[in-house]
């Protein structure tokens, strides 16, 4: 498999590149053609973390190719993992990163578009994550849509581990819970579909055990605020979690999610309609992946306060495509 990485050079790079190398982005079995795609100023950095990956000896690692050359960074790519844009700083908020960053996405779209495998998968991180994974797709009108993500898997993994500590119980024992809308401090971690599994073999369900002040005050602002939280304690925003989150939706999204109840996950996917979401916004919603394919999951209990939440964030989004359209950054349909 052919898997292609921008921004190989930064931070989330060099924390992605070596745990993609070693298997857990495509499983022990897939050897691993890697595109690393910078830009000049980046290259060396991207060089730097290649000479490391070589000295890993890792035995999935077929080949490594640096360059910044979009044609030759996504030839035959199989899996897309556009990272590579600048990061928001203390202070910023991602949409702040909309017109730096959004015009990186266009051009990744259409050389995806070109040259890409028929069965390309793409991720996009850089932020603002939704509206740029809006623009690649745009620019590439030969992929169908649904190969088209951007990530939410970090604030799902993010949601999972608050309920986690709060309810004092492991993570594996929490399913169904969802983010929707926008990687943004709008996007809304839902938790009233969410269920704990107990020691003794039966479940109940996260909204019986925790109090809805905990969840306005404590949880979601929590969850929705952690990238700034983490930015304001680190001085610089995620890296190894993202890179973990990334890893996560890919081998989720190849290798299929759980079949049971509620074992979903959550991704930014091109909205069919669902849950009242507008069509061909790239929105988070609960999704399972079904045969290679992300699917939303369909009949969930979205209640007042839920739909609010979620109209809010599905607005701000409608805004930031509203906004990239008026920059030109949007391919003609
Ligand atoms: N969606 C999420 O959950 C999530 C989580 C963490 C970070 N992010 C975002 O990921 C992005 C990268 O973060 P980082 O910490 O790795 O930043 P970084 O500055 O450490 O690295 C970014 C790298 O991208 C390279 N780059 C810039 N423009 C490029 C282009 N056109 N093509 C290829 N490479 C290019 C830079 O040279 C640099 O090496 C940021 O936009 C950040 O906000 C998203
Ligand atoms: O918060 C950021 O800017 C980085 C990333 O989107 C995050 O959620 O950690």
């Amino acid at each position: 498999m052919t898997v292609t990485v921008t921004g190989a050079g930064g931070q989330i790079g060099y924390a992605l590149l070596f745990r993609l190398a070693s298997g857990q982005l495509l499983g022990p079995n897939t050897p691993i053609n890697l595109r690393l795609l910078e830009i000049p100023q980046g290259l060396a950095a991207a060089e730097g973390t290649a000479l490391e990956l070589a000295d890993c000896a890792f035995p999935l690692l077929a080949s490594t190719t640096i360059t910044d050359d979009l044609t030759r960074a996504f030839d035959g790519v199989n899996v897309a993992l556009l990272v590579g844009s600048r990061p928001r700083a203390a202070g910023m908020e991602r949409a702040d990163l909309l017109a730096a960053n959004g015009r990186i996405f266009g051009p990744q779209g259409a050389a995806i578009n070109a040259g890409a495998a028929s069965d390309v998968r793409v991720l996009v991180v850089g932020n603002p994550a939704n509206t740029n994974a809006l623009i690649a797709r745009s620019h590439a009108p030969d992929v169908p849509a649904d190969r088209f993500t951007a990530m939410t898997r970090l604030d799902h993994n993010r949601a999972v581990a608050q309920l986690s500590e709060h309810l004092a119980v492991p993570v594996g024992d929490i399913d169904g819970v969802s983010i929707w809308g926008n990687h943004s401090a709008s996007q809304y971690p839902d938790v009233f579909n969410a269920t704990v599994r107990l020691e003794s073999g039966g479940r109940r369900v996260v909204r019986d055990l925790v109090d809805e002040r905990w969840l306005t005050e404590h949880f979601i602002p929590r969850v929705a605020q952690r990238g700034s939280e983490i930015i304001a304690v680190r001085g610089a925003s995620s890296a190894a979690s993202a890179a973990g989150a990334a890893l996560d939706h890919v081998h989720d999204w190849v290798n299929g999610t759980g079949t049971g109840p509620g074992e979903w996950t959550s991704a930014a996917v091109v909205s069919d309609g669902s849950y009242g979401v507008p069509e061909g916004l790239i929105s988070s919603f609960p999704v399972r992946s079904v045969a290679g394919a992300w699917t939303i999951e369909q009949g969930l209990t979205v209640g007042d306060f839920s739909r609010s939440r979620i109209d809010a964030s599905v607005a701000e989004l409608l805004a930031e495509r509203d906004a990239v359209a008026a920059l030109g950054l949007l391919a003609a349909e």
